[in-house]
Formats: structure tokens, sequence, C-alpha cells
């Protein structure tokens, strides 16, 4: 871990938990491809009621299907550094800081990129968001009903990294664990990392779904 010894601000043993779970996750989606060209991003809450205002996120830039020992940081609710370090702190860690402050609940947030969710971005763009209807997977995002659908808002992807968050903040909504950001990926979050995995999942699922789908309906 590359946090100091004298780090006050939790047990250490907590932070190296936090630590261990998102590598977990990283080396999973990075067997599945989900990190092109260091592409993407994670980040847990370090508390279980959402009482402590530091998260760990993976530090920007890093080739994310390699483990090295600065892969990840801790963060405030700003997104700052809790402690000195060299590492930088994900180039999205705004996005990430805008849902939890937004969202107490939330207890982790994922982002990552791949030809699918770009292609439905873009796809759908213009309609600002992407609808998916009476899919068995929609259950994992908790619509049970037999003809559920979601909205996937989608926003432009802004290089302003600020103005970035301050578009998707705007279209966030409590009961849609997702934004897509056009041309550049998907951003998922949940109660818990079990719960973001699952959504995640669940929502590549729909995006490769629609790809495919264009695919055979343009034979
Ligand atoms: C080459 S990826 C461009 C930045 C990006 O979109 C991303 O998801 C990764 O940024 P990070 O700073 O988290 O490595
Ligand atoms: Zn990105």
């Amino acid at each position: 871990m590359n946090a100091p010894s004298n780090t006050k601000i939790l047990p250490l043993e907590h932070i190296q938990a936090g630590f261990d779970t998102l590598r977990e996750v990283k080396q999973t989606f990075a067997q599945r491809g989900w990190f092109p060209a260091t592409s993407g991003n994670l980040s847990l809450r370090l508390s279980a009621d959402g009482a402590d205002p530091l998260l760990v996120i993976t530090a920007s830039g890093k080739d994310k299907s390699v483990d090295t020992a600065e892969d990840f940081l801790v963060v405030d609710l700003q997104g700052k550094p809790a402690y000195p370090t060299h590492l930088k702190p994900s180039a999205e860690t705004l996005l990430h800081t805008a849902l939890y402050r937004r969202f107490p609940e939330v207890g982790a947030v994922f982002h990552i990129h791949t030809v699918a969710n770009n292609l439905v971005s873009e796809w759908a763009a213009a309609r600002g968001s992407v609808t998916f209807s009476k899919h068995e997977l929609l259950k994992a995002l908790q619509r049970w009903e037999e003809d559920a659908e979601i909205h996937i808002p989608i926003v432009e992807n802004h290089a302003n990294l600020p103005r970035l968050a301050q578009a998707m903040e705007a279209v966030i909504h409590p009961d849609v664990p997702a934004v897509l950001i056009r041309n550049h990926g998907v951003t998922v979050w949940g109660k818990s990392v079990f719960e973001t995995k699952r959504h995640l999942e669940a929502l590549e699922f729909l995006f490769e779904y629609q790809v495919q789908r264009w695919m055979i309906e343009r034979l």
C-alpha cells in the first residue's frame, strides 16, 4: 500500500481492505478487456455506513491490467489526496465525488470504456438517452416489472472535467444508476461493490445486445 505508516485518517487495515477489494475488481475487468489504453477508473467509499467522507480511487494513467503498489490512493469528497503522495487520483475523480456527495448511500462507482458503450452512446446521443425495455437483465437494475424499461442518460464528452461533472449531475436520476458519456464510456454506481458490478455487467450486456441487434437488422 502506498500510504505512509503514520496515516491517522482510518485504520490502515480498513484502507488496505479497500485497496484489496478494488484490486480484485480491477483484475476481473482487465481480463475482460474493459480497460483499453489505461482507460477506466474505480472507486469505493471507505465506510459501510457512509460516515467517513473518504474514498479509495484508482491512480490516474496507470495500465490497469498490471498490478503495482501504486494503483490506488485515498481521497476526500473533494477529490484531494488524504495524505501526502506523488500519486494523482483519476482524472475523472470529480465524476466519482459528485456521485458520493449526491447519494450518501452510494458505496462504489465504476467507469469503463467499451466499443459497445461508445457505439450506443453515439447512436442515441441526439435523443439524450437510450431506452432498454423488456429484458430479463433489467432485474439486475432493480426493474422487476414485466414491462420494465430504463432510460440511461447520455451527456456530451466535455474535455473540461468540472463541466463534464456538472453535465452528469444535471441528468442523474436516483432510480437509474448510470450515465453514458458520448463516445467515451459509462459511469455506473451502486450501494456496494457487488451491486455496482452487477449494474455494470447488466448494462454492458444490454449495450452489446443493442449493437448486435443493429447488425442483425442490417443483414
Ligand atoms: C486514455 S484514457 C483517457 C482518460 C479516461 O477517460 C479514463 O477513463 C482514464 O483516466 P484515469 O485518469 O482514471 O486513468
Ligand atoms: Zn474515461
